[in-house]
């Protein structure tokens, strides 16, 4: 180890760029050989493929010797070995070749007790070794560099797989590295200092996410390395870095189980596809996969390919009558996913619906029929193995049934018909003899309606005999007296509209959110499906927009699965205030003591007067803590009406424009979007409007819907018509999620009097225009 205090600041910095330098240059040359690597593969492929082709020449019509064969297979597996050779070296270049631009950004000087030698490691994006496998480079998830994130100088400890393991820390440097050059580095005493942190922050927001590997904040570092608990619940702030944090946590897992875990055993569930697109650079930046993602709406609705699911819009502007509202609570909780649970028991021994199978139009077999057979067999069946059994029985009858109808007389009609060309089609050999023209005609008639039946034959396969709506509405219509509703503050009269409702729109071919999960449930208790046991994570982020139902369906889909619920109760735009006891809820659903609770409250995204600004907006919010990032003060427009409203947008773009800020503007519902976007457009304003979560993000000024802001940040944030009683008092955190989506610079417009949500916030917090 150098002696620090002999050489200065400068020299050490030739030395750590000329360390750089090597590195690079030893990065360089195993890239060189990686390209030779695959050049060979390359070239045997070719080589192999080439055999192929002349295999499949010398095969002789149809018919194929045993060598051929075996060969073939031969041939194949070194293609598939070659193939995977190719691909690993391709995407190990692709990690070298980050490398080769930024090799590491911190260093550790340390001594690991029990050991005689003092140690240097730098860490980077991947792990990198010479050619004696010493390590240049250490892996940003190796456990070794979790003392990086993690601890302070002195005595400090970090896990391994084998267990805790001591070392004392000496130094810890940051690397600021831009093209293979050392820009500046800061030793630090504590955590990842500010200063580092700060250069980030300071950045401009882009319309794709970026990781924060380089900063990961001790709280944050807890969520990524967590490998015990089965829930990990992370409340945290907006803008506290949970989807940066559950990013970086899966690229660890996935290195952390490498070999064991794939991407596709990961699922992440995220508010609004929008927020998927955003967010799908992260991991393969770092080398990794993307996980599975998707919304809790596709993962459901896509059984449901004919029925319409209501849309976000629909969710977010239906108006909660108070009936409704206690209905709403009702259908979401626990109790009710309960209720279903125990109802799907008394169907073992009655009041299972089915459809009548048909066939032609004509009734094939009755749904009588098919209730008389599910229910034939004994207690010792239970719903899945039933209905398993049944399906059997179906099939037997089926073929019973060719025998019967090849004697009917549309079958004979239709062999009297046959075209030669269709004749033949029917023969298995061009050539085929019969005995006499009775035994052609009966072959032919079996194949004919064998083939007709295959409709039928798939219909019983995929259960279309069950009479899935009529088994929900049935339910629906036992809730009363399974259950007590006055308890719920329901009358029977409220509960018999809910019903009429969903019948209403199923028979428009819609279901509501409220009823989707619930129908699909009992889907699944009434076909035994189990969950999906393969996926060993779920990552659920804003979840305090779930229910309790939906937690606990979730939990039913992917029983072995480890779960990281990460979300902000003050951001609960969908629930409201219903998710404040969403923790405990969830926490009912798994042991207490796999259970982790993390709480992250440092802001990192907006300015502290920012930050300041819009935790005043709540009443009885969570805590924030603004992290210390010095910007403008809010501006606050009050105009006489819109078309003067409209000016001061114009004017604000206009400074936003010159600190090269992107602005979205945020309107409260999706029509105030669409009339803005107008209104912007006959002002000679040019904005792109962002409609449905299914659209992209794009560069310049855009203008949104508030339910669509979710996860979502900007430089500039516009909230559009923040005026007197546009928000009502339980619509706080749809205020506060709406001002927490700005990094550099909030803005608030009104037409008339502030919303009363607003008029709460201290006078110094913003700056009041003219
Ligand atoms: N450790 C960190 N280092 C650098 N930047 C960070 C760090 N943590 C968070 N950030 C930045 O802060 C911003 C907010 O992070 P992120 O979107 O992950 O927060 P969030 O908690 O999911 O927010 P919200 O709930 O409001 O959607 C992002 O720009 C992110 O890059």
């Amino acid at each position: 180890m150098t002696d620090k205090s002999m050489i200065n600041e400068l020299d050490e910095k030739k030395l750590e760029q000329a360390h750089l330098e090597d590195v690079v240059e030893k990065i360089k040359k195993s890239e060189g050989q990686l390209r030779e690597h695959m050049e060979v593969a390359e070239e045997d492929l070719k080589v192999i493929n080439n055999a192929f082709d002349d295999i499949h020449l010398g095969m002789d019509g149809d018919s194929i010797s045993m060598d051929a064969a075996l060969s073939i297979h031969q041939q194949q597996q070194m293609l598939d070995e070659r193939n995977n050779s190719w691909q690993q070296s391709k995407q190990r270049l692709g990690i070298l070749k980050k490398l080769e631009k930024n090799p590491f950004f911190a260093r550790l000087d340390f001594q690991e007790k029990g050991e005689p030698k003092k140690e240097t490691v730098y860490i980077g994006l991947s792990s990198f070794t010479d050619k004696n496998d010493h390590f240049l480079v250490y892996d940003w998830r190796a456990p070794i560099s979790s003392i990086y994130y993690d601890g302070k100088l002195g005595q400090v400890t970090y896990m391994t797989p084998d267990g805790e393991q001591e070392v004392d820390l000496f130094l810890k440097r940051q690397f600021l590295v831009e093209n293979g050059k050392i820009r500046a580095y800061f030793d630090t005493q504590e955590t990842i200092g500010d200063q580092m942190l700060l250069e980030v922050l300071d950045g401009k927001s882009s319309t794709h996410m970026k990781g924060i590997v380089k900063t990961i904040q001790k709280e944050q570092n807890k969520i990524i390395r967590d490998t015990k608990s089965k829930l990990l619940f992370v409340q945290g702030a907006a803008g506290s870095g949970k989807t940066s944090a559950i990013l970086q946590r899966i690229a660890f897992l996935l290195y952390r189980y490498r070999g064991t875990l794939t991407s596709s055993q990961v699922v992440m569930f995220s508010p609004n596809s929008l927020f998927n697109d955003y967010i799908k650079d992260v991991l393969p930046e770092m080398g990794e996969q993307n996980m599975v993602q998707m919304t809790y709406k596709q993962f459901l609705a896509r059984r449901l390919p004919n029925l319409t699911v209501e849309s976000l819009a629909q969710q977010f502007e239906t108006v909660v009558d108070a009936d409704n509202k206690n209905i709403g609570k009702f259908v979401s909780d626990v109790e009710f996913f309960n209720i279903m649970t125990n109802y799907s028991k008394l169907l073992d021994q009655s009041g299972m619906a089915f459809k009548d199978i048909k066939f032609q139009g004509k009734v094939f077999i009755s749904k009588e029929k098919i209730q008389e057979i599910y229910y034939s067999y004994g207690p010792q069946y239970n719903l899945g193995n039933r209905l398993d059994a049944t399906v059997d029985r179906l099939i037997k009858l089926l073929h019973r049934k060719i025998g019967a109808e090849m004697r009917s007389k549309w079958v004979a009609e239709r062999i009297e018909n046959l075209s030669k060309e269709q004749l033949q089609a029917l023969y298995s050999t061009a050539d085929q003899e019969f005995k006499n023209g009775d035994e052609e005609n009966r072959f032919l008639a079996r194949k004919i309606v064998t083939a007709m039946l295959q409709g039928v034959y798939k219909n019983i396969k995929r259960l279309r005999f069950l009479n899935v709506a009529a088994n929900y509405l049935n339910f629906l219509k036992a809730v009363p007296q399974i259950t007590d509703l006055s308890k719920w503050g329901i009358t029977e009269e409220q509960w018999k509209n809910y019903v009429d409702n969903f019948v209403k729109s199923f028979t428009d071919k819609q279901i509501s959110m409220n009823n989707l999960s619930p129908y699909l449930y009992l889907y699944d208790l009434v076909t035994g499906r189990h969950g999906e046991l393969e996926m060993k994570f779920v990552f659920m982020d804003e979840i305090q927009d779930y229910t309790p139902f939906q937690l606990a369906y979730m939990k039913f889909k992917f029983p072995r699965a480890r779960y990281t619920m990460l979300g902000d109760l003050n951001q609960s735009i969908f629930t409201k205030k219903n998710s404040q006891t969403l923790l405990s809820e969830a926490q009912k659903l798994f042991d207490a003591d796999e259970t982790r609770v993390v709480q992250l409250v440092h802001s990192y995204r907006s300015t502290k007067q920012i930050t300041d600004f819009t935790k005043a907006i709540l009443t009885n919010g969570q805590k924030i803590e603004p992290f210390n990032r010095d910007g403008d003060l809010p501006n606050m427009y009050c105009a006489k009406d819109e078309q003067e409203s409209l000016q001061q947008v114009k004017t604000q773009l206009a400074e936003n424009d010159e600190h090269n800020f992107t602005t979205a503007i945020i309107a409260k519902t999706l029509e105030d979007a669409e009339h803005l976007h107008d209104q912007l457009k006959e002002n000679g304003v040019k904005s792109t409007l962002i409609r449905s979560e299914n659209q992209r993000l794009a560069a310049g000024t855009i203008v949104l819907p508030s339910f669509l802001a979710k996860g979502l940040e900007f430089d500039a944030v516009i909230m559009w018509d923040a005026s007197k009683d546009k928000f009502s008092e339980d619509e706080q955190q749809l205020v506060y999620t709406i001002a927490s989506r700005a990094m550099h610079k909030l803005t608030i417009t009104s037409i008339g009097e502030f919303s009363q949500l607003l008029q709460r916030v201290p006078e110094e917090y913003y700056q009041l225009m003219k």
